[in-house]
């Protein structure tokens, strides 16, 4: 399950070597992530972990006590307008807005401030995209906490950034907000954007995200690879530990393992139960592997 982190020429973020003190107290501690282009990541980890402080990081709200942040390859904290030119995010939620403007004049001030041509009509779209239509002509001091976190949201993804970051962004969401909001960063990774977000949902961005980096006491303790691309299997086989060497030589299977009492199988799973049966194991059960992300984080997280 652990992915080596690999500095890449295509990443679209990447953060080397972060690590954040305050006075002497490490909050982060050496922590390497890189997103390609339309990668969703998923940062999750306990209270106070330090999901927020990296995501500030990332966002150059913060500075690093050592290590950096590369936003298609220019330095977050030294590049400036070059670096972060690239970028929408969502990090104070809600997000800071004037509250005696419309929800539209809002937008209508960031896209000058980021130089968007043809305002009005991606202003529209967004508003539309983020169902915030019947409200865009009012304050927004007179919105509703989810309808300013999905201003906030339509702010982020206004002039099409190619990298997105988010701090909880389904926080103060109804249940159909949190879904418009992980379709529409789901829509933004399919069109090339790579994504990455702090949640505590786990199961909510399991179905979308590529990757999930958990972070424990500011250090980043594990990755786990999401949708692999091919299903696995998992099988109760009698003499589990010799089946699985047997199948390893079998060319239909493309991996093996042992998990507690279970074989997983990735591969073609029909003519694995038929050579096993034909030398003689028996095979009790075969189901579908579906990876809980909750279960494995909590194992994680808990023995950390
Ligand atoms: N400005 C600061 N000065 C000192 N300590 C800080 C500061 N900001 C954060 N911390 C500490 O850093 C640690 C990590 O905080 P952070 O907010 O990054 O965690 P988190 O994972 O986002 O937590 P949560 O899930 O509760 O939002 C915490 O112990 C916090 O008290």
């Amino acid at each position: 399950m652990r992915n080596a982190v690999r500095a890449s020429e295509e990443a679209s973020l990447e953060a080397i070597d972060l690590t954040k003190h305050y006075g002497r107290r490490p909050v982060l501690e050496g922590v390497h992530l890189a997103l390609r282009p339309g990668e969703v990541y998923a940062l999750a980890g306990p209270n106070g972990s330090g999901k927020t402080t990296l995501i500030r990081l990332v966002t150059g709200l913060a500075y690093p006590t050592r290590g950096k942040v590369l936003m298609l390859g220019q330095n977050i904290h030294e590049e400036g307008y070059r670096a972060r030119r690239y970028l929408g995010a969502v990090v104070e939620a809600p997000a800071a807005f004037y509250g005696y403007l419309t929800g539209r004049v809002n937008l209508e001030r960031l896209a000058w401030l980021s130089g968007l041509r043809n305002p009005h009509r991606r202003i529209r779209e967004v508003l539309a995209r983020l169902e915030l239509l019947s409200v865009a002509d009012r304050p927004v001091g007179s919105y509703s906490l989810g309808q300013r976190q999905r201003l906030g949201l339509a702010a982020a993804i206004l002039a099409e950034p190619k990298v997105l970051v988010l701090d909880e962004p389904t926080s103060g969401l109804d249940p159909l907000g949190i879904q418009l909001v992980h379709e529409i960063l789901a829509e933004q990774a399919a069109a090339g954007t790579a994504v990455l977000l702090s949640t505590h949902h786990l199961r909510e961005v399991s179905g979308y995200a590529h990757r999930v980096g958990i972070l424990g006491g500011g250090r980043l303790l594990d990755e786990v690879r999401l949708a692999p691309d091919a299903p696995r299997y998992r099988l109760r086989v009698s003499e589990a530990s010799r089946a699985a060497a047997y199948l390893e030589t079998f060319p239909g299977v493309r991996e093996v393992r042992l998990r507690g009492e279970w074989l997983i199988l990735e591969g073609e799973v029909e003519e694995a139960v038929k050579v096993l049966v034909r030398d003689g194991y028996r095979v009790h059960e075969v189901t579908r592997d579906y990876f809980d992300l909750y279960e494995y984080y909590r194992e994680r997280v808990q023995h950390a």
